[in-house]
């Protein structure tokens, strides 16, 4: 048995159908990326996992447990967590605040310390509010409000949006610490370099349907698939 076990994911908003019967499995300790062009499913796909979109029909199995048609909230207490695209930070509390208060309802917790061992620039900017951080710090300590409730799945939507070279190569490295700790990612993101970088294993969506599963190492000897789904 795979960690999360996907199968058949159907999802619409209002009458347009979007993801078409998407499959996918990740093992535990594993780095997965679903990859694809603008508005391919990659956001809807994370979305419906958590719970955010409501599946029509379809199965998301969590250790065995069925998550399909859970709230948000209930999937995330069975330990799953999103980072969203859009952070979700709260401007008018401290870095050391935003984190205390994810972690508050969760089972089990990461230590403050091992938050901060994790991204260290959190820790010097602890008593800073969320409204002062730079975009990679924000993106930081949305990753860190996920990590907090130590997650079993964490599912990052594009990490590295919009932050500058010398940012993401910093919030890379956490996330290969993270990965090589044994944290299961599931990870969208537009940036292939990093991707490739980062997964083990790779999904391709198109048109809401999953085109190509396979190891991220030998995606990179496939320029052929690369130029027909991505455009690269
Ligand atoms: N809230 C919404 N209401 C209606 N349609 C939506 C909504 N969100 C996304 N869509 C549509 O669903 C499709 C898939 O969008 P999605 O955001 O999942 O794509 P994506 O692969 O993540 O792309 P991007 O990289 O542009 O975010 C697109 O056609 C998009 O326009």
């Amino acid at each position: 048995m795979s960690l999360l076990e996907v199968e058949g994911l159907n999802s619409y908003y209002g009458d347009s159908h979007i993801l078409f019967d998407v499959s996918m499995r990740v093992e535990k300790n594993e780095v997965v990326a679903l990859i694809g062009r603008n508005g391919a499913g990659k956001s809807t796909t994370l979305k419906s996992l958590m719970g955010v979109v409501r599946p029509r029909t379809g199965s998301i199995r969590l250790e065995g447990e069925e998550l399909a048609g859970r709230k948000a909230h209930a999937v995330a207490r069975r330990g799953m967590q999103l980072v969203h695209e859009d952070r979700r930070i709260f401007g008018s509390l401290n870095v050391e605040e935003n984190i205390i208060l994810a972690g508050l309802t969760a089972e089990n917790r990461w230590p403050l310390d091992r938050i901060y061992e994790m991204f260290p620039r959190l820790k010097e900017r602890r008593t800073s509010r969320g409204t002062d951080l730079s975009g990679g710090e924000q993106q930081m300590l949305a990753i860190a409000r996920a990590l907090v409730r130590d997650p079993r799945v964490v599912l990052l939507d594009e990490p590295f949006e919009g932050l500058a070279p010398v940012i993401v190569r910093d919030l890379m490295r956490a996330c290969q610490d993270l990965a090589r700790a044994g944290q299961t990612i599931v990870l969208v993101e537009q940036n292939l370099a990093a991707t490739l970088a980062l997964a083990d294993r790779v999904y391709i969506i198109n048109n809401g349907h999953i085109a190509h599963e396979g190891p991220a190492s030998e995606l990179k000897k496939q320029p052929e698939l690369l130029q027909r789904y991505l455009g690269v």
